[in-house]
């Protein structure tokens, strides 16, 4: 059977009438024929889901981390099934506060925060400044001695556990620009650092291990490493990053939010914490609340060799095959249940061989030029890092929910590309 697993779709996915897909109620061919391709079309009440769920596993505390996708709609979404925001740098400050979300909701991260960005979260008072490195610290004590404001802050270890993921995304080890290393000290010396500096309010500890992280285990090995010093710190709170990993592909089992916040829970009352331990999901709430729908512009068949399968979007708008080497599946949205017995390479339209969308593609035989196919599980990490390569537009994101969708990110205009260009 090669049918796509169902439950790689968005909770609502379901097949209308007319046999094809359907998301949050509406056809994704009508959507498509409305807002064009390519065009990111997330399950609202999926999204409301996976942050309601993230509440339920981690109490008030745990944030969405925006960069995963964000935009005023999904800032305000987020805050308003009670989550906090997450937020690395001014640009994504900037939209979570233009969306009306609360400052002491958010928490910034980041590992090399500029004065200005540093300066702009103290102003508008976020609820936690996340701090990186003793550079950042200086410049707080800097700008502290300007102003006297004293945010509150968690420091960010390293707690020397390798999660296994991609390298690229892998945080938790020694080798790390991220954070403050713990086994050399140098987490306790910023600890006693911010203790006596009155430009902080240091309020607990932090550690981010890494990102797709499938095996709860390694939270478990994070929790016990960092314990003992949490407990003989005795500060109030503990967040343990994102990172919870989900299924892309057939045969990909990841933990729920639940399980995952049951687990880290778990550890944590092994490990004798008492702090208050939060999270900071990103792709666990978004990554599978989307589809990607594209339009197949050619079909290009060489026999004995492969064929490819070229859409309207590519690198631009998931770089994520490109950068990690990531699978993805495909689903035709006219025939969403069909047997998919024929092998393809999906690519995108832009000036480069490596612009792969789906190397491994399962198809129905009859697939063909004009067809409407999606790439399930596009929620996290690719309109956030779809990028205007070749002056491609960027796709247009629409939430839909109960019959009905609504744009959220309009299409870009080719004006749009003029705008910052002056000349
Ligand atoms: C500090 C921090 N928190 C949260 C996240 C969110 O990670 P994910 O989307 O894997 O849950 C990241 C990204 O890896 C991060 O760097
Ligand atoms: N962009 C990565 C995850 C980065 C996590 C951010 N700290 C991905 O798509 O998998």
């Amino acid at each position: 059977m090669t049918a796509l697993p169902w439950g790689l779709l968005p909770d609502s996915a379901e097949v209308g009438p007319d046999g094809a897909l359907r998301i949050g109620g509406c056809s994704l061919a009508d959507l498509a024929a409305q807002h064009g391709t390519p065009l990111f079309v997330y399950d609202e009440d999926h999204l409301r889901a996976r942050c309601r769920e993230a509440v339920a596993a981690f109490g008030d505390g745990v944030a969405y981390a925006t960069k995963a996708f964000l935009c005023r709609a999904m800032a305000r979404l987020a805050h308003e099934e009670g989550m906090h925001l997450d937020v690395a740098t001014l640009g994504e400050m900037h939209v979570a506060l233009s969306a009306g979300v609360p400052p002491e909701r958010l928490v910034l991260h980041g590992n090399n925060k500029s004065s200005l960005e540093l300066s702009a979260a103290r102003q508008a008072g976020v609820g936690r400044i996340v701090v990186d490195s003793d550079d950042e610290l200086d410049r707080l004590e800097r700008l502290h001695a300007a102003d006297e404001l004293r945010p509150r802050v968690l420091l960010r270890v390293t707690p020397g556990v390798e999660a296994h993921t991609h390298e690229f995304v892998r945080t938790g080890q020694d080798d790390s620009k991220f954070g403050f290393t713990l086994s050399t000290g140098a987490a306790a010396d910023a600890v006693a650092r911010c203790r006596g500096s009155a430009a902080v309010d240091l309020v607990g500890i932090h550690f981010h291990i890494g990102s797709q992280v499938f095996v709860a285990d390694f939270f478990r090995q994070a929790v016990e490493v960092v314990a003992p010093w949490v407990n003989d710190l005795g500060l109030p709170e503990l967040s343990v990053g994102g990172g919870a990993g989900v299924a892309y592909v057939a045969g990909e089992a990841a933990p729920t939010i639940a399980e995952w916040g049951e687990a880290v829970r778990a550890a944590c009352r092994e490990a004798g914490i008492t702090a208050r331990v939060t999270a900071e999901p990103g792709r666990a709430i978004v990554a599978g609340a989307a589809v990607t729908v594209y339009t197949v512009g050619t079909v290009k068949r060489l026999p004995g060799i492969r064929t490819y399968v070229a859409v309207d979007g590519g690198m631009s708008d998931n770089p994520r095959p490109v950068l990690y080497g990531s699978g993805y599946e495909t689903v035709l949205v006219r025939a969403p249940r069909a047997d998919r017995t024929h092998h393809v390479t999906v690519v995108g339209k832009h000036c480069e061989s490596g612009d792969l969308l789906v190397r491994d593609a399962l198809v129905p035989e009859d697939l063909a030029v004009d067809d409407l196919l999606v790439t399930p599980v596009t929620g996290a990490y690719g309109h956030s890092m779809g990028s205007n390569y070749n002056k491609v537009l960027r796709p247009a994101v629409v939430f839909a929910s109960g019959g009905r969708a609504r744009v959220v990110v309009r299409r870009e205009t080719p004006d749009d590309l003029l705008a910052t260009d002056v000349g």
